[in-house]
């Protein structure tokens, strides 16, 4: 069968590269996903794994390996540096991404143990602060790969399945010379998305118009006094909508964050190495943010400035977002239109508009350093939700005359605080999620970051200023005990698998048992990740539902985080699962056998 846009043919032998090695075995050519470049291909000891092109070669140029798989570390070392083999990065940073940073004209093929090094290499390792190089855990686990290669080697083989799992005899693994390399091609071409999600390009055009139309509404209906859904919203005039002067301030406000996040504090940390071979670098301030944001805010109601400004303007502020944000995603889209083949987005390269303006072109937008992505992730929508709820508060006290704010408030308050700082906290982590590393930068993104997490986020503080609901002790003990709880699983589940993923021989995760998978990594079977496949979800959820609890049950509004993330996870999980099926072939399965359920235990 022909697949367009493949070097290589279903049904063709090749030979592929066993992960994690410098082998070449025979394998047959299943298919090929043009989207993710990436050919399924079947070994002959029947496993199915997924390989890029440049893993690949024609059968032509190999011979049969006579040596054996565990060349000494010297020899290793040797040719790793061979003068031929130049990278783009300094020496100083050698211990990992050697095979992602070769020049093109340069590319050989990567040895072992470099290539374990990429695999378990951190996934965000600082570079400085401030001149001053920085250790830690990760760091650490890097050096100490360079420092002790037959050691470390040692470890990695016994937690990874690295050889062929049946009869050896089976297929002969053929090891290509330096002669015989073929020099690999540049990444210069992007991937065609050729498969559209969410409905393609009338999907898209829908959730672009439905979607600030549905927060608006929400909005709406809160501030009624029946906040129920099924009520006529009494709608504002259009023309009060769109204040110049709010609009301002929401500039201000995203100008005002981008300022902190250029101050030079905080280490900077790379994260992931991307296809094209760079490793950006990110600087770690959220919390520094954070603080100066608190302190400013602080010195301008201690000026007289009230907060509460922002619960009167609320519904203006969102649609100043909602411009800014339609504003911003002109540009990235523009912008985009000359970035370099090799940064864009696999999904949002379809040639459609209407499509790659709302999935996003570009990978990591950037102005000089300035990552507009992940500023957006995690700056002025997650602070600005804190600072959103803390107006409701004030405007609640307002309101009702109190000196304080009520216990409900109370609670909501906390609960988000400590979410976005936990968040801020662990802020490295980030730059492995999904977001970070595969999805492009436009409207879906921008939207959800600048008006979606603001004025969604934060209903239930919203909805409190007008609906109070009186709580009793044993409420209150219970709905924290559910947040604790809730809390508890999520990060317990997300430090347990990032701490694995860099360094899967950490002393604190050997209790846990593995499953190995061919591709050199291993997927965590016992504790959390035992217990359903996304435990972290898992405690996602909880924690929603202990946000909405303190609003009552008066109505479904200050529900509708735990609907929105349900929704949103569900998807993201049957995602997930897909790519882990294909990533990781029959060991996935092994592991959906061992854990059965996805999200809920018993339930889902
Ligand atoms: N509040 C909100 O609006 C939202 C919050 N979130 C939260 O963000 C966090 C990150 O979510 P997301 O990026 O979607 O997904 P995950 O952090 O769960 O990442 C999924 C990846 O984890 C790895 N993995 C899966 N199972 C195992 C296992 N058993 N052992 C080891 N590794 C495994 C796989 O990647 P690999 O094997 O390649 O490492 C898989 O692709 C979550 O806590 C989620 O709740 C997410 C979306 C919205
Ligand atoms: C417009 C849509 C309907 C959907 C928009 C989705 C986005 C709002 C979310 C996609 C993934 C997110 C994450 C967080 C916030 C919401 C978005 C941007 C997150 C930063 C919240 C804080 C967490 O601790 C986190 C794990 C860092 C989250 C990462 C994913």
């Amino acid at each position: 069968m022909r697949m367009p846009g493949s070097r290589f043919q279903s049904g063709d032998m090749v030979m592929g590269r066993w992960p994690g090695s410098s082998l070449f075995y025979e394998v047959k050519v299943l298919s090929y996903d043009a989207k993710i470049q990436l050919y399924t291909v079947i070994y002959k000891d029947g496993t199915e794994l997924e390989l890029r092109e440049a893993d690949m070669k024609n059968p032509t140029g190999f011979k049969p390996s006579r040596r054996s798989r565990s060349r000494s570390p010297s020899r290793r070392r040797s040719r790793s540096r061979s003068p031929a083999r130049t990278t783009r990065r300094s020496s100083s940073r050698t211990t990992s991404g050697t095979f992602a940073t070769e020049t093109p004209a340069a590319r050989k093929e990567p040895k072992m143990k470099e290539v374990l090094e990429i695999r378990l290499s951190p996934v965000a390792r600082p570079v400085e602060n401030n001149g001053h190089k920085h250790e830690n855990k990760e760091n650490d686990t890097a050096d100490k790969v360079n420092e002790k290669p037959a050691e470390q080697e040692k470890i990695l083989e016994s937690r990874y399945n690295l050889r062929r799992r049946k009869d050896d005899g089976d297929a002969k693994p053929a090891e290509q010379t330096e002669e015989e390399a073929e020099p690999k091609p540049a990444a210069a071409t992007a991937p065609i998305t050729t498969e559209l999600e969410l409905g393609g390009r009338l999907g898209v055009s829908c959730m672009m118009l439905f979607l600030p139309v549905a927060v608006l509404g929400l909005m709406v209906v809160c501030s009624q006094e029946d906040a129920s859904l099924m009520s006529p919203p009494s709608l504002p005039a259009l023309d009060s909508l769109l204040d110049p002067h709010v609009f301002g301030m929401v500039v201000l406000w995203f100008l005002f964050q981008a300022l902190l996040y250029v101050l030079p504090v905080g280490k900077v940390v790379e994260g992931i190495p991307l296809k094209n071979g760079e490793w950006l670098k990110y600087r770690m301030n959220t919390l520094h943010a954070f603080v100066l944001t608190v302190a400013a805010l602080g010195a301008a109601v201690h000026q007289g400035v009230d907060l509460s400004y922002i619960h009167s303007h609320f519904l203006q502020l969102a649609v100043s977002s909602l411009l800014f944000s339609v504003l911003l995603s002109v540009y990235l889209y523009v912008r985009s239109r000359w970035a370099p083949q090799d940064q864009l987005a696999p999904g949002g390269n379809s040639g459609s508009v209407i499509y790659d303006f709302f999935m996003g072109s570009e990978l990591n937008p950037r102005i000089k350093g300035f990552d507009l992505k992940y500023f957006c992730e995690l700056r002025p929508g997650l602070m600005g939700w804190l600072v959103i709820n803390a107006a409701m508060a004030l405007s609640e006290m307002k309101l009702h005359n109190l000196d304080y704010p009520s216990p409900a408030m109370i609670l909501v308050n906390c609960f988000h605080l400590f979410y976005v700082l936990d968040a801020y906290w662990h802020e490295e982590a980030v730059l492995c999620y999904m977001d970070t590393t595969h999805a492009g930068f436009g409207f879906m993104l921008v939207f959800g970051d600048l008006m979606w997490v603001p004025f969604t986020f934060s209903l239930q503080s919203y909805y409190l200023v007008y609906h109070p609901n009186h709580l009793s002790l044993p409420w209150i003990v219970g709905i924290v005990t559910l947040n604790v709880i809730g809390f508890s699983i999520f990060r317990k589940a997300n430090s347990q698998k990032n701490a694995f993923r860099r360094n899967p021989s950490d002393p604190t995760l050997s209790h846990l048992k593995t499953i190995p998978t061919a591709t050199g990594k291993s997927l965590l079977v016992s504790g959390l990740w035992g217990l359903v496949r996304h435990p972290n979800y898992l405690g996602d959820l909880i924690m929603a539902l202990a946000w909405s609890l303190p609003c009552g049950f008066t109505h479904i509004l200050p529900y509708f985080y735990v609907i929105y993330l349900t929704t949103l996870l569900v998807h993201r999980e049957a995602r997930d699962e897909a790519q882990c099926r294909r990533k990781y072939g029959s060991a996935w399965d092994d592991y959906c056998r061992e854990v059965r359920y996805r999200i809920i235990p018993r339930v889902y």
